[in-house]
């Protein structure tokens, strides 16, 4: 114990009255978000070229020519945009072109339309001239498996259409597409996380591009704090199940108008994560001589950028949770509900305390976890790899 009073050891202390959610919302700001005010405070905003609307020529001048806009605009009433609306017939204020509704709509992110995800996939199967079939999220520290990629075609997030860009130490911000293990690939050398502001759709949005590009099989890495206390640091779990926190929180990378090109409405997740590929795996890891570094368990995402409480840590190993991160969850539910197989792996970068303690060196430190990833990618990217063997090998 530490300098304070735990009444029961366990380390709560029951005043949590005040949590509650103050407004509402999802909890992000993306940025973004202005460009849908702008639309619908501006009355006269419109696609032609009579007016201050984006194109206009006569910018600063209020349409008099407002027969495209809702009525409720000309009383000044406020009309606020829905999802639904934007996906809709496409009337916001007034009429809009094709080309600016759908800029609104990235804009506006928390949905992408099936026709922007389209695009990017066909910027990149076309400016790759392939078209690949096992797409691969590189975690922490872990984007020497893409380095592997053998005749890389490299799409900088920054030149993709409509793509984020990465912002975490130790994520490159690269999509490349290539051969790895005779199979075709594309891998992601850096994700998007929740905690850089990103809505989970947005997180996820490469998922379905890669699926439009023609994956099949999903493989996601991650850096993840060990809570089973079998766990070594360096030891690899591979996800069997998960525990989706932010789900809890009431949020989904499937959230708003659900595209059944993409998948149904209410996907389920259990089996989730391929027996056979798990299975494989185990094999791989004997012959490679690290059978005793390998566990299979859960995994939860949370939030971050924070790591966990004490409190918090033990909450979670009472459900269940063996590792704990901060992203793959939003990514395996986006390829599971478009159908593809997923294998996903947690590098234990660090172990995480589940006991209070006024030590340094038990907090969790993200130089910690990147070191730690150094370390042992060279035997993540040998399981990757060789698990890419198989499956290529079996679709001969
Ligand atoms: O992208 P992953 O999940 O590997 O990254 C983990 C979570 C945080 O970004 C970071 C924390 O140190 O590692
Ligand atoms: N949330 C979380 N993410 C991590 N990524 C690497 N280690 C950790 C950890 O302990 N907690």
């Amino acid at each position: 114990m530490t300098g304070y009073k735990v009444a029961n050891g366990n380390g709560h202390s029951n005043g949590n009255g005040n949590t509650k959610g103050t407004n509402g919302t999802n909890g992000h700001s993306n940025g973004h978000k202005s460009a849908d005010y702008t639309a619908q405070e501006n009355p006269t905003m419109c696609s032609r070229d009579c007016c201050s609307g984006p194109g206009g020529s006569n910018r600063g001048n209020t349409c008099s020519d407002k027969k495209g806009a809702k009525a409720g605009s000309l009383t000044g009433e406020k009309i606020i945009p829905t999802p639904q609306s934007l996906l809709g017939n496409g009337k916001i204020q007034c009429e809009l072109t094709h080309e600016e509704l759908r800029a609104l709509r990235v804009l506006n992110e928390d949905t992408y339309p099936y026709e922007v995800i389209e695009e990017i996939a066909d910027f990149i199967t076309k400016g790759s001239g392939m078209r690949p079939k096992i797409g691969i999220i590189c975690g922490s520290g872990l984007g020497s498996l893409a380095d592997m990629i053998q005749d890389p075609k490299i799409f900088e997030y920054e030149k993709i259409p409509n793509f984020p860009v990465s912002t975490v130490e130790g994520h490159a911000g690269r999509l490349v597409v290539g051969t790895l293990e005779g199979a075709t690939v594309m891998a992601m050398q850096g994700r998007f996380h929740f905690y850089e502001g990103y809505p989970l759709a947005k997180c996820s949005m490469p998922v379905r591009v890669m699926k439009l590009c023609g994956v099949e099989y999903l493989f996601a890495t991650n850096a993840a704090g060990g809570i089973n206390p079998r766990f070594a640091v360096g030891d690899i779990m591979l996800m069997h199940d998960h525990v989706n926190m932010l789900g809890f929180a009431g949020n989904s990378p499937l959230q708003g108008p659900n595209d059944p090109r993409f998948g149904p409405r209410f996907p389920a997740l259990v089996n989730s994560y391929n027996k056979d590929l798990i299975n494989k795996a185990i094999e791989i890891a004997k012959a490679m001589g690290i059978e005793s570094n390998i566990h299979v368990g859960v995994y939860s995402c949370l939030g971050g950028p924070n790591y966990e409480t004490i409190a918090e840590l033990k909450a979670l190993r009472m459900m269940g949770v063996d590792a704990v991160g901060m992203s793959t969850v939003h990514e395996v539910i986006t390829a599971r509900h478009c159908d593809m197989k997923v294998f996903a792996f947690s590098l234990i970068t660090n172990k995480c305390a589940t006991e209070y303690s006024d030590k340094k060196d038990d907090e969790a430190n993200h130089d910690e976890v990147m070191a730690v990833a150094k370390n042992r990618q060279k035997a993540c990217c040998e399981l990757v790899s060789r698990l890419i063997r198989e499956i290529h090998l079996a679709s001969a």
